[in-house]
């Protein structure tokens, strides 16, 4: 993992990286583009995960008592940002089963690029749990903002942002309106065209994840 800026992470596992290069290719199917996020997705979960608190408990093995360590004190919840940040899901959902998932339902509007909001669903208990926000494309910055925005109404312990690409742009725009939020991503790359796409990016990710285009 380098660090590329305070609070903004890239990993650069082999494993990511290589499965990264796989889904930027514009010949890569759905079915093999929407397995390949979510492996993704549960890969950087393992790395986002690597804090969690363990407490000591006592478990009767066939042949012993063994002490062993279990994950506590920590409640999660992640969000995913619609439709793309679903492709993620079952990713960090078969590490962390335990967590809860809310959602929050945005759209880029494509003239003035500006998010627009049309669901929004969160666990009660936001305030008690780690807020982990999924979205692939993290590009002018204004969905994730946005979204960091609205869930920051019901204090949560902590807020971290996994997506796959980040343009300059878009760490820009969230570090500044969110310097607490941890970023997490598998690329930064060059910059955005005149329709707001990375490039050289991957595309539309909620088109290629669903088949919509
Ligand atoms: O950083 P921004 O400039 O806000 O752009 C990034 C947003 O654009 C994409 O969503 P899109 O609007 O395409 O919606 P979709 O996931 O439903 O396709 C992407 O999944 C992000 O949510
Ligand atoms: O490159 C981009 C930018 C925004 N949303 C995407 O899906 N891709
Ligand atoms: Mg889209």
């Amino acid at each position: 993992m380098v660090e590329y800026k305070k609070n903004v992470y890239v990993f650069d596992h082999p494993l990511i990286q290589h499965k990264l290069t796989l889904i930027r290719d514009k010949n890569t199917g759905s079915k093999e583009f929407r397995e390949l996020v979510e492996e993704i997705a549960m890969l950087m979960a393992y790395e986002v995960t690597r804090n969690l608190p363990l407490k000591e408990v006592e478990i009767e093995t066939p042949v012993g008592v063994a002490k062993c360590k279990v994950i506590s004190g920590r409640k999660l919840a992640i969000v995913p940002i619609l439709r793309a940040g679903l492709g993620m899901v079952d990713g960090l959902l078969k590490l962390i089963p335990a967590a809860k998932v809310g959602h929050i339902g945005l759209y880029r509007d494509p003239q003035t690029l500006k998010p627009v909001e049309y669901y929004c669903k969160l666990p009660q208990d936001v305030h008690e749990r780690d807020i982990i926000v999924l979205d692939p494309m993290l590009a002018t910055g204004g969905s994730a903002s946005a979204a960091f925005d609205y869930i920051k109404r019901y204090n949560p312990q902590s807020l971290k942002l996994m997506c796959l690409i980040a343009a300059p742009e878009g760490i820009e725009r969230l570090t500044s309106a969110h310097p607490d939020v941890e970023l997490y991503c598998a690329a930064v790359d060059e910059k955005l065209n005149d329709h707001g796409y990375i490039v050289p990016g991957l595309g539309d990710a909620g088109d290629r994840l669903f088949g919509t285009k």
